[in-house]
């Protein structure tokens, strides 16, 4: 832990190693506090107590953030990533059942529709809509996210997207690794700052309108009219306080309409970026053939099966809102997915375990939209750069213990 904040007494034991200034003192915990007391002077309080060295927190949570408009894919990445982990992941168990949590053994993924502060009839009644920062409580969703990350339990509230209403909050225990996922992840400057990584799924227009349709018109029964008209009224909201949080991901994958086909309207064949920011702490971005090159690469041929209209990959530095940023793109489908592991072996710098792992993990997956293009390959390439992430900072941690301020 940088600092000890202490939330009880209990999370002060846990976390924090205390050196004493002397023999002539001794310590204890004092409501929030850890007190120093004389022990030849009658155990008399010693004011202004000494630096304390906290435990190089292995209880410490990693926070990472995905920040996407509703519909863009955001519960596909997290299944991806989770099975990168292992394990499954399940709502909490005998919990509500319209929880939007998810439990697995490194990862608690919590959604931030649940620091809604205004449920749906408020909304209505106030004028606003979800996107909207008057709709959502930043104060909660930081202290709360600071709390777990400093490894103490919350009671978050639960927003029920069936009923619309705001739930009896339920209890969330600090994971290894806390995803917060949602509209907001990186609006409001304190929740931003506890990030490990942050990433904002870049949907382009055309294509979140093909994907809305297929789900909303097949899945849900809306009609095409209900679907344009939820679009268009979100979308003043979402370009004000949505789409601006990408300038600070330190990974954004951004979805467009296939260039193959001139002028494409269709948004099957996508277009689709990896952008990753340079000099990030724990993260080095992946490449094609050449680090820090140029590069334009189409692999169909011999090795890899393509149909119309092919496949073609680019890599090459580049700026992204005044950053330095690195880009792999691929434009096109995989005809077949083993096949794949052609085009892994010319990428580096894939943070994976084995030779094929990419490969491996698209292929358990090859049910998931997206498993045949460039969103389900970026997607897993973050997933293992995540948790390459989550491995150096445990491994950081474990080396450097901390001096923390006075309490
Ligand atoms: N990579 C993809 N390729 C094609 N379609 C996709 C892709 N990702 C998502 N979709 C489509 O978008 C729909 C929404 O995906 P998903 O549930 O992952 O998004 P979400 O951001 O979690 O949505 P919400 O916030 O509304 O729950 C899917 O049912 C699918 O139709
Ligand atoms: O943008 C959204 C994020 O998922 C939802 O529209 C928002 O959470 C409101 O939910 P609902 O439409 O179920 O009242």
């Amino acid at each position: 832990m940088a600092a000890c904040t202490v939330y009880s007494t209990q999370s002060l034991k846990t976390n924090c190693f205390i050196s004493t200034p002397s023999s002539k003192t001794h310590y204890g915990f004092h409501s929030k506090q850890i007190v120093l007391y004389s022990t030849s002077k009658r155990n008399k309080r010693v004011n202004n107590p000494y630096v304390i060295t906290c435990a190089a927190g292995d209880t410490q949570t990693v926070v990472i953030g995905l920040a996407a408009d509703s519909g863009c894919g955001k519960s596909t990445f997290m299944r991806r990533l989770t099975s990168v982990f292992g394990g499954t992941a399940e709502p909490p168990k005998g919990g509500n059942p319209d929880s939007n949590t998810l439990i697995s053994d490194t990862t608690t993924v919590i959604c931030l529709d649940d620091y809604h502060s205004l449920d749906r009839t408020g909304r209505k009644e106030k004028g606003v809509t979800a996107l909207d920062p008057r709709a959502n409580d930043f104060d909660l969703m930081y202290e709360q996210v600071k709390a777990i990350k400093d490894g103490v339990s919350v009671q978050k509230p639960i927003y029920n997207h069936v009923t619309g209403l705001l739930d009896p909050p339920e209890l969330i225990k600090p994971p290894k690794i806390l995803v917060i996922e949602g509209l907001h992840p990186m609006y409001d400057a304190r929740v931003r700052d506890l990030l490990d990584f942050s990433i904002y799924l870049d949907i382009s227009n055309e294509v979140k309108f093909a994907w809305k349709i297929q789900r909303d018109m097949a899945e849900r029964g809306h009609s095409l009219e209900s679907i344009k008209a939820s679009i268009e009224a979100r979308k003043p909201d979402f370009d004000a306080y949505i789409d601006p949080q990408k300038q600070y991901a330190d990974a954004v994958i951004e979805v467009l309409p296939t260039e193959l086909i001139p002028d494409d309207n269709e948004g099957k064949i996508l277009r689709v970026r990896l952008i990753q920011k340079e000099g990030v702490k724990n993260f080095s971005p992946v490449y094609l053939f050449d680090d820090g090159s140029t590069i334009s690469w189409i692999p169909c041929g011999r090795k890899l099966t393509c149909s119309y209209p092919g496949i073609k990959f680019a890599y090459g530095p580049d700026a992204y809102f005044g950053n330095e940023v690195s880009i792999v793109e691929m434009d096109g489908q995989f005809d077949r997915l083993d096949e794949l592991i052609y085009v892994e072996s010319h990428l580096s710098n894939l943070s994976s375990k084995f030779y094929g792992e990419v490969t491996q993990q698209m292929l358990k997956h090859a049910d998931f939209p997206g498993s045949n293009n460039g969103t389900g390959l970026f997607q897993t390439i973050v997933g293992l750069k995540i948790r390459e992430l989550y491995e150096q900072i445990v491994a950081t941690r474990a080396e450097t213990p901390v001096k923390a301020a006075k309490a």
